[in-house]
Formats: C-alpha cells, structure tokens, sequence
C-alpha cells in the first residue's frame, strides 16, 4: 500500500532559488548544467561502472521503503494477542531477553547499555514478574525501649505486617480505653469528695491535674505501635521500585525530624523512620537509571547494601534531630538493573561496577532489528500492545501498522532494519491514536498516522525547521551559484532531524615569523575539534600545499548550540581547501561525511535526516559517504527533489563541488594520494551504534 506522503514537504523550499545571495564570501555564479549533465550521464552522480547497478539497486531499496508486506491479514489490532507477561512482549532484544531470565532465576544483578527508549526499564519491570512472590517480605519497624533511638527491626511474610500492625492498634485502642475508664471514674470520685468535704471547685481543680499528670506519665500504648516501613500486602509480583534520580534519603531511607522531641508531645523514634527505595525492593528489582548521576557516597552506600543485602536506616540530615536515630539493620535483598549509555559505566564507582560484573551480567541494547517478516509482525503486536496500555486510543487497522512499520524502517537508518527506539514509535502511536480519538474515527487509520507525524515532531525537529526559515530568512547559506571557502555543511539534532550547517573558511597570512594556526570557531566539541585537527593533516600531507605561514580560520556558522561529531570533517576539508586555493565551491550543494587521515570518506549517523534537510532546504545534489548509501531511506518527495551523490575518497567529493578549470589540477593531486586505497572497510553496524551512543551528531 502506497500513501502521498507530500503533505510532509515544506513548500517554501520551491522558490529559493530567488532568495540566494552573495553573503560574506565572493559569490560567483557558475553555469553548473554542463556538470549536472555529466552527473546524470554517469548515474545519478557516481562514477566507475558499477554506477549504474548501483543505481538500480537504490531504486529497489527505496521502492522496498513503499511496501511494507507484514506475511498475514488482519483486520485490525484489537484482533492481535497481547501477550500478558511483560517479558514477552519484550521486542528486538533476544539476547537482554534471556538474560533477564537467566538473572531472575539466579538473583543476579544486570547493567543494561543502550540507546535511551529501547526497553531497559521495561526490562526490569518484566523481571520483576519473573521473581517468585513468595518470597516477599513486609518490614516492620520497632520501639528499643532500651534504646530509643536504636529502633528494632522485624521481617515478616508479605501481607502478615499490615496485620501486626493492626493487631497492635486494636490493643492499644482497648488499653487506652480501659484507663481512660478508669481515670474517669477516679476523678469523678475525687470531684464528689471534695463536693461533701471541702469545696465543690478544688474537686475540680484536683480532677484536671491529675488527668494532665496520667497523659504525662501513664505508659502510651500508641508509641508502642510497630511501623509498617515496607509492606507487600496484595501484590502481585515482586517489587519493581526506579529509583532513578533518587537522592541518599529516598534510596537509603530517612529519619524524619521530629520538632518537639520531648515534653510528651514527641513522636517516637521508630515512628519517624521511612524505608528507602533499596528496602521497597527487598526480594524484588531496583531499577536505576544514568546510575553515574548518583553521588559518589550513594554508590558506596549502594555498594554496601548489595554486599550486606541489609542496610540501616539514619536521618540524612545531620542537622535533624533523625541523625541522632540508626535503626538495626534493614534487609534490602533486591536485584539491582542499572542502566544508561557508555558515558555511564565509565563515570560508575569502580567498585560498584565491578561488583556487578562479578556477580551479575551486562547487556547491550540494540536500536535496530531486521526487517524481516517475523520481526514485521512483531511491530504488528508491538502497535497493539501500546493500544491496549494507552487504553483510551481506537485500534490501528492494517494500513495504519504498515505505516507505523515503514516510519521504523525510516528511523532505523540502516538498511533492511528497524528501529528499536520503540519509545518514540510507541508516542507516534499515541499520538495517530489521539487523532483518530479526536475525530471519533472507529479505528486509527494510515491517514491518521501521516498526521501525527506532521504533529508528533520532537523539540529538535521543530527547532530544525525553524532553524531552515531563518536561516533562509537571513541568507545564512546560499542554495544558487558557488562561493570560495564556504560549504553548505549538515549536522543531525536529538538524533532526528536534520539541519544544514553552513562552514565558512578563509586563509590570512600569520603573524610575521609566527607559525601558522588553525583557528576553529562554533563551540566545538571535543571530537569536532579533533576532526578539524585530522583534516589539516589532510590537507598539509596530500595537497602538499604549504599552509605553515598561514593562519586557517574555520567557521561554523550560528552553531550556537556547539557542535559535535567528526561528520562534518569532509565539508570542513573542501572548505578549507577552496579557500587555500581560491577554487569557488558549488553552493547547490550540501554534503556529509567523516574524513580519514588518508582521505577515504568513512560513513556517519543520521545520512537519511541529513538528505532530507538537505532537500527540505532547496538544495539540489547532496554529497554521502558511499558506505551509507544503503541506510537512505528517505520519503518519495524528497527522492524527486535532490540528487544523491554517493562518494568514496575526498577526490570525489571535489569532483562534485569544486567548480571552474581549477578543480582538476587538486583533483588529481587527491587522487594519486588516495588511490592506492579506495576500497572502504565495511563498517561493522556496532561500531556505527558506538559512535552514536557517544553523541557524535554532526
Ligand atoms: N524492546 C521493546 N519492546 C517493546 N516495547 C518497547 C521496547 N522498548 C521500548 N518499548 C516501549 O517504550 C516504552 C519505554 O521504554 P523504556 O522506558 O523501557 O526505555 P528505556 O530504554 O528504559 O529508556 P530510558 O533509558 O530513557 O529510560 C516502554 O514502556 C514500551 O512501551
């Protein structure tokens, strides 16, 4: 089944040709036909024999972006089992699946490294199902009468505290009432005495006293009431707590400050105790995320508490009247989850991290799966499982799921594969559902899932597209003509949206006798930065042009949020080079891409949000690394609007840019440097996923 996606496409782009001008740079205006003619006379842009096969190879792939054939017919989703157990509706993660299940058996500890939204809480919620319920325990907190600021503390079988408890109150109750009673009938006695012996007011008088003496002294059976710190009366599986974030008193438990702490108005010490979220997960799982943001003493702690399996409760506070209360030690028998990205294990306590690679298992997420007919037809549930948890949106028919299952083959950004960020797809679900709602439709159709794209889009794509506007409001990049040292650049924002990033470059002359420098601006990052570091080796051991008397200014226009990534690293050279060598650069193109030391142009992240932008901003041809040609995947509309270009050595991408007869003398320099290696090592997928997860973006 096949839908207009058009409606996606920003319309303004159509007359931008209008709008380019001569910013900053000498903008000359290049008749380009003659090497569009050429482009196109060699495939779409490639050269070497294999163009053409290459090109009909894309064709397929894109035309596979279309259809989308799930193996099976149904009517719609509320005809799809959801499986009950959490773990089985676990999606892509086989190997965390297993784990899970291993680890919930032997009560082993898990550290789960991924890209956020691809299941890891979910994990650890489904674990905790697996855990046997009858090993739940409620904790009950005591008075010491020897020491009351030592509070006792008794385990006892889950659902038995809540009746302690009660049990405790119903006597209180009866006691207190039994000397009330009594009092009364004191005082009433003493208050008739006085009447017939003495007077009638000092009966009274004697009366008050002694009742305010008996609230004073008697013993108070309330105080004697234990506290039910944690309790696991009428649960239905083990504990899941997420203790993500938690400061030391909600993850090692509290005692709370008590205003009055004396003159019989008090609040007994064992009364102002509050477990913490490591005793709530006793015989369950405690789930934390981005556990490097934890204090260092609350890892150490946390530490103690997986060696002990028992931690005691003190006020956090040593200000609090709770720091002078340490109750005995609580048992806190739980299975830690922790999770996040890289940056987590590496900035982890060392102890902690070792602790659980001794006694647990570490699993890495995956973000995308086949697409293959079974994994289809997981979507298929997947799209059905978060209908039934929403529980307020209409059921998806089949078109509505294809167009669900072809949105995650976009977001997967690598051929034949979906994406495992299943959170996002999971919000592009609701929101279809709510349109769907919102138009009291019966079932949530196609039309209502291209919709919720329109309006499902993150902080970072309408930041993207306002970007675009003004950045074509004010000429930040020009879309017609060439222009020496300036580069029409992309970068990828939050990980799904594409913007153009402008680079501008100019050689000056150093200051005299002063060796020349590289001068990158744009709040570059560290990797950026080295990437600009790596280029300038390019260019000084392949052009053999001699830049040391010069200084090299690089710019990265309105990049006012930093840039990141070694992605723009091909823009950077063509920039720099051009304005070495006063070649102007064809600014009817855009282009991607990382640059060895060598000259190859290895691949990125983000190609097809790239090419997208690329087109979405009036460009015409965009320039890709060729081992990223398989992960594009972009809509129909943009395919007729944009020429892709894919490369593999910096030669080509000059080939492509540079315009005038100048080009070819730097081309050939290029090519005699980088042919003696122009095959690229296949990137292996983990790798790509690696430099994803530690944020390379541009
Ligand atoms: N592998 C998956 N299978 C099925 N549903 C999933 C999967 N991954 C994510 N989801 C859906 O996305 C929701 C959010 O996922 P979850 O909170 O587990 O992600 P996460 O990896 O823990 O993310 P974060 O690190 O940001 O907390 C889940 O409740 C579920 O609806």
């Amino acid at each position: 089944m096949v839908y207009n996606k058009n409606q996606n496409i920003d319309e303004s782009s159509e007359n931008m040709d209008e709008l380019a001008q001569n910013i900053g740079e000498p903008v000359q205006d290049v008749d380009t036909s003659a090497a569009d003619q050429k482009t196109e006379e060699s495939g779409g842009g490639m050269t070497g024999p294999e163009s053409n096969q290459v090109k009909a190879e894309s064709e397929s792939d894109q035309d596979n972006y279309e259809d989308v054939d799930i193996g099976f017919s149904f009517e719609n989703t509320s005809n799809i089992d959801v499986p009950k157990l959490l773990i089985d509706q676990v999606l892509g993660q086989e190997h965390a699946v297993e784990v899970v299940k291993k680890a919930a058996g032997q009560r082993r500890h898990i550290m789960m490294i991924g890209t956020p939204g691809t299941g890891k809480s979910l994990l650890a919620k489904a674990m905790a199902e697996l855990l046997p319920k009858e090993e739940l325990k409620d904790i009950l907190v005591y008075p010491n009468m020897e020491d009351l600021n030592n509070p006792k503390i008794r385990e006892v079988p889950a659902g038995k505290g809540r009746e302690i408890v009660m049990a405790h109150k119903m006597e209180a109750r009866k006691k207190a009432q039994a000397r009330n009673m009594l009092m009364m009938l004191f005082v009433v006695g003493i208050i008739i005495y006085s009447y017939f012996v003495y007077e009638l007011i000092w009966g009274i008088i004697a009366g008050i006293m002694i009742l305010m003496l008996t609230r004073q002294f008697l013993p108070k059976e309330e105080m004697m009431i234990p506290k039910l710190a944690v309790s696991n009366y009428d649960k239905e599986h083990a504990p899941y707590i997420d203790a993500t974030g938690a400061h030391a008193g909600a993850l090692l438990g509290d005692v709370r400050h008590d205003p009055f702490q004396s003159g019989g108005l008090e609040t007994p010490a064992h009364d102002r105790v509050e477990a913490g979220d490591i005793h709530k997960a006793h015989k369950g799982v405690l789930f934390i995320d981005e556990i490097n943001t934890l204090r260092l003493e609350s890892q150490q702690s946390l530490l103690t508490a997986l060696q002990e399996k028992e931690y005691p409760i003190t006020g956090q506070s040593e200000r609090s009247s709770g720091a002078l209360v340490k109750t005995e030690p609580v048992p806190c028998d739980f299975i830690m989850v922790s999770a996040g990205n890289l940056d987590a294990v590496q900035k982890m306590h060392p102890a902690l991290r070792s602790r659980i690679k001794g006694y647990g298992y570490e699993v890495y997420m995956q973000d995308s799966m086949e697409d293959t007919p079974e994994n289809r037809k997981k979507m298929v549930r997947f799209v059905a499982q978060e209908v039934v948890r929403d529980g307020h949106i209409p059921h998806f028919n089949e078109g509505a799921v294809e167009e669900v299952i072809r949105e995650a083959r976009r977001r997967a950004g690598r051929k034949g594969h979906l994406t495992l960020k299943l959170r996002d797809l999971g919000g592009l679900v609701r929101v279809a559902g709510d349109v769907a709602h919102s138009e009291g439709a019966p079932l949530t159709t196609a039309e209502h899932v291209l919709a919720a794209k329109r309006i499902a889009r993150s902080i970072e794509q309408q930041l993207a597209d306002s970007y675009l506007e003004h950045r074509k409001e004010y000429e930040s990049f020009l879309r017609k003509g060439s222009a020496v040292g300036r580069v029409n650049g992309l970068a990828v924002m939050g990980g799904d949206s594409g913007i153009v990033l402008p680079i501008v470059s100019e050689v000056t002359p150093a200051i005299s006798g002063a060796e020349g420098r590289i001068i990158a601006t744009g709040k570059l990052k560290t990797i950026a930065k080295e990437a600009v570091q790596n280029v300038s080796a390019v260019i000084k051991n392949m052009t053999g042009m001699d830049i040391s008397r010069h200084d090299i200014h690089i710019q990265f226009v309105g990049t006012y949020e930093g840039v990141e990534g070694d992605s723009a690293s091909v823009s950077i050279a063509t920039a720099v080079i051009s304005a070495i060598e006063k070649i102007p650069v064809d600014q009817t193109v855009a282009m991607t891409g990382s640059l060895s030391v060598r000259g190859d142009v290895l691949p990125v992240g983000g190609v097809t949000y790239k090419i997208e932008a690329a087109a979405q901003a009036g460009m015409k041809k965009v320039i890709i690394p060729k081992s990223n040609e398989a992960d594009v995947l972009i809509e129909k509309a943009y395919k007729e609007k944009i020429q892709i270009i894919p490369v593999s050595s910096i030669a080509e991408v000059m080939e492509h840019s540079l315009v005038g007869p100048k080009k070819n003398s730097i081309i050939e320099k290029l090519r005699n440097i980088t042919k003696i290696n122009f095959d690229i090592p296949e990137v292996s997928p983990a790798s790509v996923q690696a430099k994803n997860l530690f944020g390379c973006r541009n």
